[in-house]
C-alpha cells in the first residue's frame, strides 16, 4: 500500500527540548519528512529505520529538527521506499516549487558530520613580521617535528594546481594524518617556494616529507601509491 500524501500525514514532534518521542516514530522502514522550528521542510528522506534516522538527525542537526512526518512502507523493498520518497518530492516540489533545502545536490548538512579538515600550516605570523630566525630553519624544525608534511600549491582544501590536488587526494583516501602547508602564500609563508627547493633541493611543487626526509613529488606519490605503499609507510 502507498504511503499517505505528504499534507495528509500528521506531524510527530521531534525538538530536542522535548526529549522523548521516540515511541511516537516507528522503528520500521519508510519515508520521513523534517520540519524546522518554523514549520519549513528541510529534508524528504527514506530509512531502514525511521526512528533511528530521525533521532540521529536530531542528536547532529537539532536546530533544523523541529517536527517530522512518517509514511511506513509496508512491504519495504527499494523500489517501493524509493517510489514513496519520489511521491513525497513530487508533491512538496509541485507546492513549493523547488526541492528541500536539505535534498538539493551538494547540501551535506544531514550527511554524517564530516571530521573538520585540518587548517594549512603556516611558518610565520604575517609578512609585516621581521623574522631573526632563517626560514631554512623554520622549514627544517616543521618537517622534522610533524611525522607527514605536504608542500603545496593552495591549501589541501582548495588545492590550486592539479599535482597538488592529486598528492591531498591520494593522502586523503589512504587515510594519511598529515600537515599541509600553501607554498603560494606570500603572506605567511613569504620566501618559502625558493628556500624549500634549496633545502630539498627539488624544483618542483609538491614536496612530501616524510620523518623530515623528502620523499617525492607528485609522480612518485602516485606509483607508491598504485604498488600500495602509501598507507604502510605513512601512517605507521
Ligand atoms: N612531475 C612533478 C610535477 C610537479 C610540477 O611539475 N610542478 C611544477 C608546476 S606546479 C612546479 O612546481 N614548478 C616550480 C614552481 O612553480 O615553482 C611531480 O611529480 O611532482
Ligand atoms: S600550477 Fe600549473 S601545473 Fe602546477
Amino acid at each position: 500500500m502507498a504511503v499517505k500524501n505528504l499534507a495528509e500525514t500528521e506531524f510527530v514532534t521531534v525538538s530536542p527540548e522535548n526529549d522523548g518521542p521516540t515511541g511516537e516514530l516507528p522503528s520500521e522502514a519508510g519515508v520521513y519528512a523534517v520540519y524546522d522550528k518554523a514549520g519549513d521542510l528541510q529534508l524528504i528522506g527514506l530509512s531502514r529505520n525511521i526512528a533511528a534516522t530521525v533521532m540521529a538527525h536530531r542528536k547532529s542537526v537539532p536546530e533544523l529538527c523541529g517536527s517530522v512526518k512518517v509514511g511506513v512502507v509496508d512491504e519495504p523493498g527499494r523500489e517501493a521506499l524509493t517510489q514513496a520518497w519520489k511521491s513525497w518530492m513530487e508533491e512538496y516540489i509541485k507546492v513549493s516549487g523547488k526541492v528541500p533545502l536539505g535534498n538539493e545536490s551538494g547540501n551535506v548538512t544531514w550527511t554524517r558530520p564530516q571530521p573538520k579538515k585540518k587548517p594549512d600550516l603556516r611558518l610565520t605570523p604575517g609578512r609585516h613580521v621581521q623574522l631573526t630566525v632563517p626560514l631554512e630553519e623554520l622549514v627544517d624544525k616543521l618537517v622534522k617535528e610533524n611525522k607527514v608534511v605536504a608542500f603545496i600549491k593552495g591549501s589541501r582544501s582548495a588545492p590550486l594546481c592539479g599535482f597538488s590536488q592529486k598528492v591531498i587526494g591520494i593522502l586523503e583516501k589512504e587515510g594519511v594524518d598529515y600537515e599541509s602547508v600553501n607554498v603560494l602564500d606570500e603572506d605567511y609563508n613569504y620566501g618559502l617556494r625558493e628556500t624549500l627547493k634549496q633545502y630539498s633541493n627539488w624544483p618542483t611543487f609538491p614536496q612530501i616529507f616524510l620523518n623530515g626526509e623528502l620523499v617525492g613529488g607528485c609522480d612518485i606519490l602516485t606509483s607508491m601509491f598504485e604498488k600500495g605503499e602509501v598507507a604502510g609507510l605513512f601512517k605507521y
